[in-house]
């Protein structure tokens, strides 16, 4: 059994970075960069009115009331370029640019039009709403950087630096395939001793959500014939994840039917809990990560080794450092043995803003229900002494709980 980090680290090691990809930015949420994005254009692009008013010379309103010729009218869209002269204001709207000559914008509020006159009442200091040119960026700067996910914000500021396609990482195929005679997909027909597959939606899931392409390959029964067969579907996919047959059993057959099909094993077997029996390999160029059937052991496993994976496929930060965090034990701990525990836990935060993680009082790793409900895996290193209620304890946080942090 080696330790939970250094089977991540083995892990990490046999990741490529993705290839690039152009996609267009209806296309680019959830993606992940894979060069920087630099503005094509400055914006704003000249000195553009931030109200609806009147375009004047500072020095003409210095004292009020002032009156002044009206001489253009500039919607946003349009433009007046002739300068204005001393004593001449023009009629402008939000996001005109100022014609040549102002410098400063009265708000149509604090003036009274007559005919071609307006009079300006209040004084206004000079630059007063006036948006200078590239206000918000210009031509040439980098706004959004490789390895970034890009988001609805993202998305927005592409496209006002006038960049209609973004080189992003082309998404991993993850290929998933359960294992087990006793296990059916959901909504088949299901014997008295038969269990739904929750893993193979559940890992699809995920790799979706990460940023990856989920091909279900079905249920292999267990049997050498159609777990050779069905895994052979694998091939082209960037992982082939299997979930259930990585223990010991006569009936847990993965490494070994693999093993005949050109499985190279890495590590098998992680000091942890849940998620003892992890496989972890390569198939000629596709990775091979074997989870553990329990259906805890393969989302805990998932988000601890399958969730950086993927990371680091698309080049990403893959460390889980960003998910951890500190929180008062609720309850007391026993000492450790030699598996890294990851408890499933709630979560409160306390008026005072500390944090309270319990560890439910049942960790089967059967129990989806519970993982379900949980906010939080507490981790309890390996040889972990007892630890007191109200003791710090790490955490690691679980990506869409209910309490997010
Ligand atoms: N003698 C030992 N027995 C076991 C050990 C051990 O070290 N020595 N390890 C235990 C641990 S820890 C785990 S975890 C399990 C994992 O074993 P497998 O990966 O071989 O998983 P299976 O035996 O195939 O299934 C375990 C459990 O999970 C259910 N299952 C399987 N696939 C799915 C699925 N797609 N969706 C939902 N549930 C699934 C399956 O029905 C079993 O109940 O081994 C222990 N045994
Ligand atoms: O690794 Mo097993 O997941 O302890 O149930």
């Amino acid at each position: 059994m080696i330790p939970v980090e250094e089977a991540l680290s083995r892990i990490l090691a046999a990741i490529d970075v993705q290839p690039a990809e152009q996609v267009s930015l209806r296309d680019a949420l959830g993606r992940t960069l894979a060069a920087d994005v630099t503005s094509r254009r400055t914006q704003p692009p000249a000195a553009m009115s931030a109200m609806d008013g009147y375009a004047v010379r500072a020095a003409d309103v210095a004292s009020v009331p002032a009156s002044l010729k009206v001489i253009a009218d500039i919607p946003a869209g349009a433009s007046h370029d002739t300068p204005l002269q001393a004593g001449e204001a023009a009629r402008i709207f939000t996001g005109a640019p100022l014609p040549p000559g102002t410098d400063t914008i009265v708000i149509q509020e604090d003036t009274d039009r007559d005919g071609d006159t307006v009079t300006v009442k209040e004084t206004t200091r000079k630059g007063a709403y006036v948006r200078a040119a590239g206000l918000d960026f210009s031509e040439g700067e980098t706004l959004l950087k490789t390895g970034k996910v890009l988001n609805a914000r993202d998305v927005g500021l592409s496209a006002a630096m006038n960049r209609p396609w973004l080189m992003v990482r082309r998404r991993p195929r993850i290929a998933i395939l359960a294992t087990g005679d006793e296990v059916v997909m959901p909504g088949d027909q299901i014997g008295p001793n038969q269990i739904v597959s929750s893993n193979s939606l559940a890992l699809a899931a995920a790799v979706e959500v990460l940023g990856g392409e989920p091909v279900l390959l079905g249920i292999a029964t267990d049997d050498a014939e159609s777990l050779k067969t069905l895994a052979a579907g694998a091939r082209g996919a960037d992982m082939l994840v299997t979930t259930g047959g990585a223990s010991v059993g006569e009936h847990d057959l993965v490494q070994s039917v693999l093993g005949e099909h050109g499985l190279e094993v890495d590590f098998w077997k992680i000091a942890m809990r849940p998620g003892k029996p992890l496989i972890f390999g390569s198939m000629g160029d596709t990775l091979m990560l074997g989870l553990p059937g329990n259906p805890v052991s393969t989302i805990v496993c998932a988000t601890i080794f399958m969730a950086p994976a993927i990371r680091a496929m698309l080049g990403q930060n893959a460390s889980l450092e960003d998910q951890e965090f500190t929180a008062l034990c609720g309850v007391d701990l026993k000492q450790n043995d030699r598996r890294q525990d990851y408890l499933r836990a709630s979560l409160i935060q306390g008026t005072d803003g500390s944090l309270t993680a319990s560890p439910f009082e049942k960790q089967d790793s059967s129990m989806l229900r519970l993982l379900q409900q949980a906010d939080c895996l507490v981790i309890r290193e390996p040889h972990a002494e007892p630890l007191p209620k109200g003791a710090p304890v790490r955490c690691l946080r679980i990506p869409g709980s209910a309490m997010s942090l």
